[in-house]
């Protein structure tokens, strides 16, 4: 599947980093194109993989190239004056050549909190490709401003885009470590999910796959809308004798081997049942698509059905997609993208603070306009005595 990639805010850009180098060592090609749009000049200039002239620097008249400070008022503001500015970096992108746009961000700041959502909007007027979030939420360690920017920008940005793809910093985060520290690990672990889902049915070194997943299944799986997470499970393969190609030069009676079938069904239960992107009860999940990606003969027909079946069962849905990716790789891997999932406890905790936050700011203009009334009173009282 082809992706224009748009990493908005120091987050969105280290993933779109991140994802760039995943393509890159995959030699998988499903970037056409990938941006970054910042407030801080010194975010886009310690990017590595994006290039130079698609490193956007917004609200310059306002910030100054300093940042919006994680007031994501502000990153809307910004966004919403200068997407012009972004959109032309976008020009040089056919719509031919792109299946679907990513917009990415982290939701507790101030620049991709509030900017994305708004481009997402943009990009969704102007092009008739679906338009996905990538959505990344703040540890609870981080303070109560990114808890309510995550909280308010998520019930935004979750309406402006096809799909919402969430990431939650706060359940990757490995004991005695602060989400900074693990920056890094997480923006690859997260490459590599959404790496071997979006490469899917992009043709690698020669390789074609049994039962191809192309982009129509990915884009009708993330049809479902609202919020969307990723598992992923791999195994390291044993090198067979006689040399790293003879994997793949294997009989067909191999091919579909009772080891191969278990080694494919126990990953898609692994990948479901493990750490997702974003936890959740998987039983309210809408759709699905199972990608297993691996040498050719590792890719077993019959475990991807045992998987897929089971997987029916799990979540409750029958709109399960799956497919194989062939790759030339010591591993098999399984993405299993859980879509249109409803059971999730994190967004619920953020729905309730939006909501409390909501509460807190109509008591507070119902208390202004009590003051307001009894300085009337008060007037009032004075006209009285004149
Ligand atoms: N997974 C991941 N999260 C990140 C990364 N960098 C920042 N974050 C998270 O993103 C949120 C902050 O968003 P940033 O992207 O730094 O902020 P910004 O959008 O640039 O906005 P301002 O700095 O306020 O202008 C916090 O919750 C961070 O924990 C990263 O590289 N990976």
């Amino acid at each position: 599947m082809k992706l224009a990639l748009i990493g908005i805010g120091q987050a969105g850009g280290k993933v779109v980093d991140a994802l760039l180098r995943y393509d890159r060592s995959a030699r998988s090609s499903f970037v056409t194109a990938a941006l970054a749009v910042n407030t801080a000049r010194a975010d886009l200039a310690g990017l590595e993989l994006i290039p130079p002239d698609k490193r956007v620097l917004v609200g310059q008249a306002r910030v100054k190239g300093h940042g919006v400070g994680a007031d994501n008022e502000l990153g809307a503001e910004v966004m919403a004056e200068d997407v012009d500015e972004v959109l032309a970096a976008l020009d040089d992108v056919s719509s031919t050549e792109v299946d679907a746009f990513l917009v990415v961000a982290g939701l507790g700041g101030g620049t991709g909190s509030g900017g994305a959502p708004v481009l997402a909007h943009e990009l969704k007027r102007l092009y008739t490709e679906p338009v996905y979030g990538i959505g990344i939420l703040p540890g609870r360690d981080e303070g109560g401003i990114y808890t309510l920017n995550a909280a308010r920008s998520f019930q935004t940005f979750v309406r402006e885009v096809d799909n919402l793809i969430v990431f939650d910093n706060d359940a990757w985060r490995h004991t005695g470590e602060s989400v900074k520290q693990g920056y890094a690990s997480l923006n690859e672990e997260l490459a590599r999910r959404l790496g071997v889902l979006f490469s899917a049915g992009e043709v690698t070194d020669g390789q074609v796959a049994e039962s191809v997943v192309d982009s129509s299944e990915i884009i009708n799986t993330l049809a479902s809308g609202g919020v969307s997470t990723v598992g992923y499970a791999s195994a390291r393969l044993e090198r067979r004798g006689g040399g790293f190609l003879s994997r793949f030069r294997s009989s067909s009676s191999d091919v579909d081997d009772g080891g191969a079938m278990n080694r494919v069904s126990s990953l898609i239960r692994r990948a479901t049942l493990g750490r997702l992107t974003l936890p959740c009860d998987v039983s309210g999940t809408e759709r699905a698509l199972v990608v297993v990606s691996g040498p050719p003969e590792t890719l077993s027909r019959r475990g991807i059905e045992r998987g897929r079946t089971w997987l029916e069962e799990e979540t409750g849905t029958m709109e399960i997609r799956g497919g194989d990716a062939p790759v030339d790789s010591d591993f098999v891997a399984v993405v299993v993208l859980l879509s249109g999932v409803t059971s999730v406890p994190r967004i619920k905790e953020l729905q309730a603070v939006a909501i409390e936050a909501q509460r807190e700011g109509q008591e507070r203009d119902a208390t202004s306009a009590d003051n307001l009334a009894s300085l009337l009173d008060t007037d009032d009282e004075l006209d009285a005595l004149f």
